[in-house]
């Protein structure tokens, strides 16, 4: 579908809208208001020619910030690092054949992994299940479920290279066939080392069964808790999309040492775009680390049409991936939203110094009530249990 018709069909670039209304307005007010929106402005970064070669001849856009939000220290010094998210549409037809889909997709984000190697970027996060449609609404599992790979399959291989070429750590989110549990699927992520190595993998823990998110279908909750890896760069933990609802699940990534938190993700606008923002960036706040919430974008027509089970009509499509990936520092800074209909490349570069300093002026980490929380969710996880409500009929006993 062309540009011009994503944006008349109401697919509009909502946050540049804002963002030139802010522009527009005297400097002091216009700082007041990024201040209020995003926690202030990030500095834009200089492109590099052939990133910005890449983005032209293939049509993606490139967002570069500096977030200096870290103060210099006398003993430590700055752990700077460039964290990079892609959102893309799908490559090809839904209707062409796996392999074809495949590598269409493989050959359009190789081209958005160089733009990131050649901005430097360190860390780099891919959507949710980004070598396949998001088919999971279907309900079907022919062709589907062919997308599978075991987690050293091509997808790893095509992507090590590019890994080790850049010293680039990647984060690749596929549909795992689990070879030692006869094929069984898994919604995974992938995580390669900046030497192109396999450190390990996350599956996803939190399973949607909302509208046409019907992947309970096809893969169960995963068994890998709160896993956070320590790369070359920086300790990563990885959030896989409808996990992003939990703030308990971001608390659990923090508690194990993560110092960014990924969310790679599926979602369309008429579900979930109001709480976009949100999510993502109070886990920030909360537990004093980045987030980086990733989205993908476009509308993908399936052969098929299928039906959410709510009474209306049935159809063909999820609707839109609204894209707006977007990356939050401790502080509750954000960088503007990556396109809402287009491929592209953020990428944002941070001091991790910064976690230490927000914790220690925050002193979250000290005052939380870490022992209340685990007797009431250790009491609240019992199928018995019935929270106590304090009324006329059940008074308040005084604590001994
Ligand atoms: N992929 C996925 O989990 N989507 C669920 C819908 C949402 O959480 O926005």
């Amino acid at each position: 579908m062309s540009k011009e018709i994503q944006k008349e069909e109401g697919e509009l670039e909502y946050h540049d809208i804002l963002l030139d209304l802010i522009k527009g307005q005297s400097k002091k007010k216009k700082d007041a208001l990024m201040k209020i929106l995003y926690g202030g402005e990030c500095i834009p970064i200089e492109l590099s020619e052939k990133a910005t070669d890449l983005s032209t001849e293939h049509d993606f856009e490139i967002k570069a910030f500096n977030l200096p939000t870290a103060y210099e220290e006398e003993l430590r010094k700055p752990r700077k690092v460039r964290i990079g998210a892609i959102q893309n549409s799908i490559a090809v037809s839904t209707t062409e054949s796996v392999e074809k889909q495949r590598n269409a997709l493989w050959a359009k984000i190789e081209k958005l992994l160089i733009a990131a190697g050649e901005m430097g970027t360190n860390i780099i996060c891919l959507q949710e299940a980004w070598t396949m449609p998001f088919a999971f609404c279907t309900r079907e599992k022919k062709k589907w479920m062919e997308f599978a790979e075991p987690i050293d399959g091509p997808t790893t291989k095509f992507l090590s290279k590019i890994a080790k070429k850049y010293q680039m750590v990647i984060l690749s989110p596929i549909l795992e066939r689990d070879i030692k549990r006869q094929g069984q699927i898994w919604n995974t992520v992938v995580v390669i080392d900046a030497d192109g190595e396999v450190l390990g993998f996350q599956r996803k823990t939190h399973i949607p069964r909302v509208g046409d998110f019907n992947e309970s279908t096809y893969y169960m909750e995963g068994n890998t808790p709160h896993t956070v890896f320590e790369t070359k760069y920086a300790k990563v933990g990885i959030n896989i999309c409808y996990g992003r609802h939990f703030p308990e699940n971001w608390a659990g990534y923090g508690l194990k040492g993560a110092e960014i938190v990924f969310n790679p993700s599926a979602t369309v606008g008429l579900l979930s775009e109001p709480l976009w923002g949100v999510e993502a960036r109070n886990a920030a706040i909360a537990n004093g680390y980045f987030t980086v919430a990733i989205n993908r974008v476009g509308t993908e027509v399936f052969p098929n049409e299928f039906t959410s089970g709510n009474g209306l009509p049935s159809h063909k499509d999820f609707g839109h991936f609204y894209g707006s990936s977007f990356l939050t520092a401790p502080n509750g800074l954000r960088t503007p939203s990556l396109s809402r209909v287009r491929d592209s490349l953020l990428v944002a570069e941070v001091d991790l110094n910064q976690i230490r300093q927000v914790r220690d002026k925050w002193c979250f980490p000290m005052t939380r009530r870490l022992p209340d929380y685990a007797k009431l969710f250790n009491e609240a996880s019992q199928l018995d249990w019935e929270p106590e409500i304090i009324s006329k009929s059940n008074p308040q006993k005084k604590k001994k």
